[in-house]
């Protein structure tokens, strides 16, 4: 079974088409790479698989789950890092941690046990007393991460997680995320920074709203740098 099916999915606001007959498939266990230039269509392809809108067509199954039909099982196997931080800013991460999980029908135990190990997989466990105030971007959106992570999902799609960090902070992200495909969790890694695409990694490069390359990112350009060819794709008019 597919982690996500994508079939004929388009999507616009008022006369402005924001992405036009996508289709996509991703494999369990896989590390897919949404790349785009600024307003391709990756956060509205965001917003359509974590139910934030809903497709004007075409159709979205997350592990064969409908997000239309079956929008429970379908958003329940989801974990999701949206491009705009969503803590707040105010509770401490513990705080935050503790309201994730009760969203998500763990017990206040059990969420105190995942928030740990989450956090201390990424190296924040000793900020929880912490308000989210004081904490740096980066240690934020590592936060963010395990809190996404909290209640075991299947699938994680992650939205330009890395904006505004350090390259040391986007190689620690990266390389976590990494080691959880290994494990099984699906990823699909929305950005516009070339360099966090590796070989071996799913890619699919969406312009102007639609996927114009799908493949395994050793193939994207072979004899030519991945940043000449991704600029000749992106700078075709249409
Ligand atoms: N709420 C909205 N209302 C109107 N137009 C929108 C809205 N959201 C997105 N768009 C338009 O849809 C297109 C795709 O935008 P989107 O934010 O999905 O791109 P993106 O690839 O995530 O870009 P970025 O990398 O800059 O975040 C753009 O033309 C954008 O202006």
């Amino acid at each position: 079974m597919t982690a996500l099916a994508i079939e004929n999915l388009s999507h616009g606001f008022g006369a402005r088409r924001a992405l036009y007959d996508v289709n996509l498939s991703m494999e369990p266990g896989s590390f897919t790479v949404l790349l785009g230039p600024n307003g391709a269509g990756k956060t509205t392809l965001v917003s359509l698989v974590t139910g934030l809108y809903s497709a004007q067509q075409g159709d979205i199954r997350i592990f064969g789950h409908s997000i239309r039909r079956d929008p429970l099982p379908a958003l329940a196997s989801l974990g999701v890092v949206f491009q705009m931080p969503t803590l707040d800013l105010d509770l401490t991460v513990a705080q935050n941690m503790a309201y994730h999980g009760a969203l998500h029908g763990l017990s206040r135990r059990e969420g105190m046990e995942r928030a740990g190990k989450e956090l201390a997989r990424l190296e924040v466990s000793d900020r929880q007393g912490d308000k989210v105030r004081a904490l740096s971007g980066g240690l934020r959106r590592r936060v963010e991460i395990a809190r996404a992570l909290l209640h075991r999902p299947q699938f994680l799609i992650v939205d330009e997680a890395t904006a505004g960090l350090d390259v040391a902070g986007r190689q620690l992200l990266l390389t976590h995320v990494r080691s959880l495909c290994r494990e099984g969790l699906s990823v699909l890694w929305a950005t516009h920074m070339l360099d966090e695409v590796e070989p071996a990694d799913q890619l699919v490069v969406l312009h102007r709203g639609s996927v114009r390359w799908t493949g395994e990112a050793r193939e994207f350009a072979p004899g030519q740098t991945l940043e000449a060819a991704f600029l000749q794709l992106t700078r075709s008019p249409s």
